[in-house]
């Protein structure tokens, strides 16, 4: 069996990377997942300055999953630039940066000294970044995001990402498809961004369990994997041309398999790597060799976007 995947540009030897805030908001936790059975790392998603983030406690997880309001905690773009400079591409991993600005100025900004540095990284912009107040999210702004993505090829000119939050309805796949269609710069799209503003109770203390936003929290983990698996399988679908990063619910090769079947290119794990430690990683990737091993499959390719309809 051979998990070996090249695309935009960059070889990777297993289709497993972190989920971007995931165990990568410093040069410590970026090595400790360079040292991991990871094909590619990715970086906290940056800010134009450092943040400190949300009051404690920001994270929780349950038996299904995880709820988290961070706040964009960041040591700022010019750190993750820095370690960009420093890193060993040619023969190290893969190395993609996640970028979240707090304004379109910030992203352009920001984007535009990625592009001035010319490093060998793909950069995935995250769609869940904040819009103009009474505004929703920019993934859920159709104009906002067509308008992000234009101004932003100006300055960025090679191909780059977006993180994008879980749609639940087929004209919104479609109309968030046609912004993206009509961005040439899109080289793939990650599918998905936690589910937005969910709240978990913790009935003994009859309360919520994070301090941000009077308990509302960004939901990861099994509850996200159906809705995770339908936003890869649609966006591949409607962006042929385009790879999709699968990313939710995935902890062992079983959820692995099933986002690649559905058409994802390679593969993000979030809560359950920030639960268990980058050696969930290999046991992920040997649990993803041994199925296909059951299966008969000799490499991702001959199972990648396959999935049957009845
Ligand atoms: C939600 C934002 C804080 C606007 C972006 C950063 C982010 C966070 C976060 O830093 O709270 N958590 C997520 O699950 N996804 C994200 O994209």
């Amino acid at each position: 069996v051979d998990l070996a995947v090249a695309w935009l540009g960059i070889q990777m030897d297993n289709p497993l990377i972190n989920a971007s805030g995931v165990m990568c908001r410093t040069v410590e936790e970026l090595e400790a997942l360079r040292h991991s059975a990871a094909g590619a790392l990715i970086t906290k998603s940056c800010t134009l300055e450092p943040r400190k983030g949300n009051p404690e406690p920001r994270y929780a997880s349950t038996a299904l999953g995880s709820i988290n309001s961070m706040g964009l905690p960041n040591a700022g773009y010019r750190y993750y630039l820095d370690y960009a400079r420093r890193y060993d591409h040619e023969h190290g991993k893969p190395l993609l940066m996640s970028v979240s600005g707090m304004s379109l100025e910030d992203n352009l900004e920001m984007m535009a000294a990625f592009d001035e540095a010319a490093l060998p990284v793909l950069v995935e912009l995250n769609l869940s970044c904040p819009n103009l107040p009474g505004k929703p999210q920019i993934g859920y702004d159709f104009e906002a995001s067509a308008r992000l993505l234009a101004e932003v090829s100006k300055v960025y000119r090679r191909p780059f990402g977006v993180k994008l939050p879980p749609y639940f309805d087929p004209v919104h796949f479609g109309e968030m498809a046609d912004v993206l269609d009509g961005c040439p710069s899109i080289g793939f799209v990650t599918c998905i961004n936690s589910i937005g503003n969910g709240l978990v109770i913790d009935l003994e203390r009859e309360s919520v369990v994070i301090r941000p936003k009077d308990g509302l929290g960004g939901i990861g983990g099994d509850y996200v994997l159906p809705t995770a698996l339908a936003n890869v399988r649609e966006f591949a679908r409607r962006l042929p041309g385009r790879h999709v990063i699968g990313c939710g619910g995935i902890r062992s090769g079983r959820e692995a398999f099933m986002h690649i079947l559905a058409g994802a290119t390679v593969v993000q794990v979030g809560t359950c790597l920030y639960e268990e430690g980058p050696a969930c990683l290999a046991r992920i990737r040997d649990e993803l060799v041994y199925l296909m091993q059951d299966k008969g499959y000799r490499t991702l390719t001959d199972f990648r976007g396959r999935l049957r309809t009845l």
